[in-house]
């Protein structure tokens, strides 16, 4: 075996996350001398059937740091570094329980990442390359979530994520700028009416309006769009993160006690109202059909999966089966390895599921998963509003892809 791609060392150490909590950085190291370093992010709604994050007692991760300098890297110590499901395979068998809960979600995802991008890094190919070879065609429509509630926000409003979707433009660039346009807009609409303190930011850079209504949150961003002039080209969408506002029979929201069928009226009146192309989470996560209903209802809209499926085959099966999604959120922390990952997305592919891969609401500066987006061609990417550096990390990264590669953006053309 060629030593310059045989691993040498494998290191874990704690950094900070955008929320300031403590996360944990895997470093590999060839004896080629070729080193890379994989971060795990962290969810605030989590779904309940994610990996595991193994998190010390206070917060940090000291017993996730420890393993992966004892025992990760006594086992992974010479693997070729471009063996990616060999290396997945061993984690997975080192921490032998269906949910990564003994070794932690958090300490393989890095580790995982980490070999990705040392082995692209030895290739000499940019991570995207890596994952997706000569088969890289187009780069991904963004999602940009530009007004923050539920658990990622200080206000009252149950929707998680109110969304802006620049579809209709002819390069990634124009799409991004369009959509900073209108973020920018939302800021000054939001200043005029409320003043200037309502600007404040939520946990992904989106506005955290101190508002509780549903519908006043989503008339200031059609407000914004319009504004802007983009009515024709950009449209929008939620993440409602619903099982953090049922209560186990009803859903709370707007200050009224719905029932989960009269949840499935309240979208399609929201649907009547405003350009919802997509729809994450609207039912809780065990809910498989009244997801199905919805979509079937709101058959132009991509309602998604987020905690519905958690990255996992089993629960895309049954979301499959059911016809419950045209969409999944793809998170690899929420399974643990990219090797589970791609298979995730292989299948969802396979399916006709769109797929929008995704970063956490706490997150590093680390712009991995915009070349994940890119190398696995997926339809959109999740990450955030255009401002605060570990969401424009991303953003930057798929700027820097498409100057550099020339790679287009297929926006409308795909998808209306
Ligand atoms: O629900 C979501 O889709 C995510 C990311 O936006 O939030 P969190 O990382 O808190 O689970
Ligand atoms: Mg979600």
């Amino acid at each position: 075996m060629n030593d310059y791609f045989r691993i040498k060392k494998i290191k874990g150490y704690q950094i900070l996350d955008s929320r300031g909590n403590k996360t944990i950085r895997v470093k590999i190291e060839t004896y080629g001398g070729i080193s890379a370093t994989g971060d795990a992010p962290a969810g605030a709604s989590k779904g309940s059937r994610e990996a595991i994050e193994l998190r010390d007692k206070d917060g940090g991760v000291t017993r996730a740091v420890e393993l992966v300098n004892t025992l990760i890297n006594d086992s992974l110590r010479d693997f070729d570094v471009r063996n990616q499901l060999g290396i997945d395979q061993t984690l997975i068998r080192m921490d032998g329980t269906p949910n990564k809960s003994r070794v932690g979600g958090n300490t393989t995802i890095a580790t995982s990442i980490a070999v990705a991008k040392t082995a692209a890094k030895a290739m000499g190919l940019e991570i995207f390359q890596y994952i997706g070879g000569p088969r890289v065609r187009y780069l991904p429509i963004p999602l940009l979530n530009i007004l923050n509630g539920g658990l990622h926000a200080g206000n009252e409003l149950k929707i998680q994520e109110f969304i802006i979707i620049p579809l209709s433009f002819d390069s990634f660039h124009e799409a991004l700028y369009a959509a900073d346009e209108v973020y920018k807009q939302l800021k000054g609409i939001i200043t005029e009416k409320y003043g200037k303190l309502y600007t404040m930011l939520g946990d992904e850079g989106g506005v955290a309006p101190p508002l509780s209504k549903t519908e006043d949150a989503l008339d200031l961003v059609y407000t914004a769009i319009k504004n802007s002039g983009y009515e024709d080209k950009i449209v929008m969408g939620i993440d409602a993160a619903s099982s953090d506002f049922f209560n186990g029979s009803q859903y709370e929201i707007d200050g009224k006690k719905l029932s989960p069928d009269e949840m499935i009226d309240y979208y399609i009146q929201l649907a009547s109202r405003y350009p919802l192309l997509y729809i994450e989470d609207p039912f809780n996560e065990n809910d498989f059909e009244r997801f199905s209903i919805l979509q079937q209802k709101l058959k132009k809209t991509i309602v998604t999966g987020d905690d519905l499926f958690t990255t996992n085959i089993e629960y895309l099966k049954k979301g499959i089966e059911k016809s419950s999604a045209k969409g999944t959120i793809v998170k690899p922390n929420q399974i643990g390895t990219l090797s589970e990952t791609f298979e995730y997305i292989e299948f969802a592919k396979k399916n006709s599921i769109k797929i929008i891969v995704s970063h956490r609401s706490g997150e590093t500066e680390d712009s991995f998963i915009a070349d994940l987006a890119v190398g696995v061609q997926s339809d959109f990417i999740k990450t955030g509003a255009p401002a605060r550096g570990e969401r424009t990390s991303k953003y930057n990264r798929l700027l820097e892809i498409e100057n550099d590669y020339g790679i287009e953006y297929y926006g409308k053309k795909i998808y209306l």
